[in-house]
């Protein structure tokens, strides 16, 4: 799968595209393992998938036909229903749900105990996102909007509680719950949590849901690399959950459950659990989960907590807090997470915004294992925190990682500058690689890198320019303008690398090299940078 870009001094560099998003095939389970059971981190979906120096390759055309849903969206509004809002006419209906539902989920909601004070701060409605929360009153900053008691999550424990919970104990926690949403979603009337399970969406923008022609439109980006990476972790997750768990306990699962169905229930819990209530705290919390995002509120602070409530604190409630003052009859929202970039934002919840740090691409740096020096440099990688393969995400406008120049320079060291891996200078090595080895290892990382951002360029089927008419002509559908958003950033920040290693390239004469440090700091250089000769007599 790894591009091989063979260097002078006779070993190879590997570099190759990918995002923190990416899934290769060796190691999507383990990355994707973390999904949901660790919080998010800029990493966690950062494994390699295609090759930087390939186009688009046919196996991941093969990838898209296998997994891409063929649902068509169901229509679920009556014109009459329809809402007027000028945006929600333009959304597909198929996420929203009817009135009644949501009616009866308000019911459920009272009767349950989830609303709070009197009159409740907010209502479940219909907005332009599809349900949110408006406010009833004005409501002033840090105002709890909404307390929901433990017994309406649907976490762990609920499935644990569940008719299913004695098959279900060693399964990864989202697992679980998703065998348990899709199969209480099938019991119909007959489910206590049809009133909530009734107004989820059938499926949301993330790029998970899109269809093979909607994928095209991003084309030669990560964020394509991840979503067929991410549709085929859960593909293995379900062929694995189907035979030991749904075939084999027909009598607990009466309908049949699809991939595409247990791709909804993760699509579900991926865009509707807080980000710390995921891994073995992932939950549900009906109600809460209706919370938009915007990217007006700017504080990463979470604006809910988990506290004790009643005789003695005992029972646990879900307390959402307003981060902003809202007046009476506009939507709250949250921040959902200040540290997504864009294609995280589009897989995960199926939304972007334009702001520019946003806006990333990840490389990822890998130690070739044919290196002759393969065992030295992985050593000296580990004891600084990285390992055979790194990645670094590079945000538009923002500088490079400051590991990423020093693991370009171990990996491309060789020929004359290899005695830096010598034993006796693994201590003092990751300092010497801060700043410029030599002037071939400098030239091969420019050379490199330039050549990998280009060859990444390429793989795109429209420019930067095409992508920006595009959105300045305004009208696009919400799919498409994720595409265009993302595409077009990810070009930016590629162009932003290349940018910089250009520049890097035609400073190498002016650069100050290791060896020319070190006769300096022996006092063997003038002020200019002569070397000084003793004469003997
Ligand atoms: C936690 S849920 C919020 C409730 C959701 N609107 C609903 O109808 O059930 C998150 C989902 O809401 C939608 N959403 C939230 N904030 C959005 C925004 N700023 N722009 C577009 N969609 C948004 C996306 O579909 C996202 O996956």
């Amino acid at each position: 799968m790894l591009s091989v870009i063979h260097v002078t001094n006779g070993h190879a560099l590997k570099i190759h595209r990918s995002s923190r998003t990416h899934f290769p095939a060796g190691v999507a389970t383990m990355a994707l393992h973390h999904l949901l059971l660790t919080p998010p981190h800029p990493f966690s979906f950062s494994p390699p998938l295609l090759p930087l120096l390939t186009p688009f390759s046919s196996s991941t055309h093969r990838s898209i036909s296998l997994l891409t849903t063929t649902n068509p969206r169901p229509k679920l509004y009556s014109t009459a229903l329809r809402p007027t809002h000028a945006l929600l006419q333009t959304l597909d209906s198929g996420s929203v749900p009817s009135e009644s539902a949501l009616g009866d989920f308000s019911q459920w909601l009272r009767k349950n105990g989830a609303v709070g004070s009197s009159p409740p701060p907010v209502k479940p409605s219909f907005v332009p996102e599809g349900l949110g929360l408006v406010a009833q009153r004005d409501l002033p900053r840090n105002e709890v909007v909404v307390e929901v008691p433990k017994k309406l999550w649907i976490d762990a424990d609920t499935v644990a509680a569940s008719a299913i919970g004695r098959v279900c104990g060693g399964l990864k926690p989202w697992v679980a719950i998703s065998l348990f949403l899709l199969r209480e979603k099938a019991m119909g009337d007959a489910s206590p949590w049809r009133p909530y399970l009734d107004i989820l969406p059938r499926q949301t923008d993330s790029t998970i849901f899109w269809s093979e022609e909607e994928l095209l439109e991003i084309q030669g980006t990560q964020l394509l690399s991840t979503t067929i990476g991410v549709k085929e972790y859960v593909k293995s997750e379900f062929d694995q959950v189907e035979d030991a768990i749904i075939v084999r306990y027909k009598d607990l699962f009466p309908s049949t459950i699809t991939f595409l169905d247990f791709l909804w229930a993760f699509g579900i819990l991926r865009s509707r659990a807080f980000p710390r209530l995921r891994g073995e705290n992932l939950a549900l919390i009906p109600l809460a989960d209706l919370i938009n995002h915007s990217d007006a509120i700017t504080s990463g602070d979470p604006s809910w907590e988990i506290k004790g409530k009643g005789l003695f604190s005992r029972e646990l409630i879900f307390s959402l807090r307003t981060p902003v003052p809202v007046k009476s009859g506009e939507q709250v929202y949250i921040q959902f997470d200040l540290s997504k970039s864009n294609a995280e934002l589009a897989l995960d919840y199926g939304f972007i915004e334009s702001r520019s740090d946003r806006q990333a691409y990840t490389l990822t740096l890998e130690i070739s294992e044919s290196d002759p020096f393969y065992g030295d440099k992985l050593d000296i990688a580990e004891s600084n925190g990285l390992g055979e393969t790194a990645y670094f995400d590079i945000v538009l406008g923002g500088s490079l990682p400051p590991q990423m120049l020093p693991y370009l320079r171990l990996v491309a060291l060789g020929g004359t500058d290899a005695f830096l891996l010598e034993s006796i200078f693994r201590n003092s090595v990751w300092g010497h690689l801060e700043l410029p080895v030599s002037r071939a290892n400098e030239e091969t990382i420019c050379r490199v890198v330039r050549y990998a951002c280009k060859s990444a360029l390429s793989s795109y089927r429209t420019t930067i320019q095409e992508d920006e008419e595009l959105i300045n002509g305004g009208n696009l559908d919400r799919r498409l303008r994720i595409a265009v958003g993302v595409r077009a950033g990810e070009k930016k920040v590629l162009n932003q690398i290349e940018d910089i290693f250009r520049e890097r390239e035609l400073e190498l004469d002016g650069l100050e090299y290791y060896q020319e440090r070190r006769l300096k700091d022996l006092g063997l250089t003038g002020e200019q940078g002569e070397i000084i000769f003793w004469e003997s007599r």
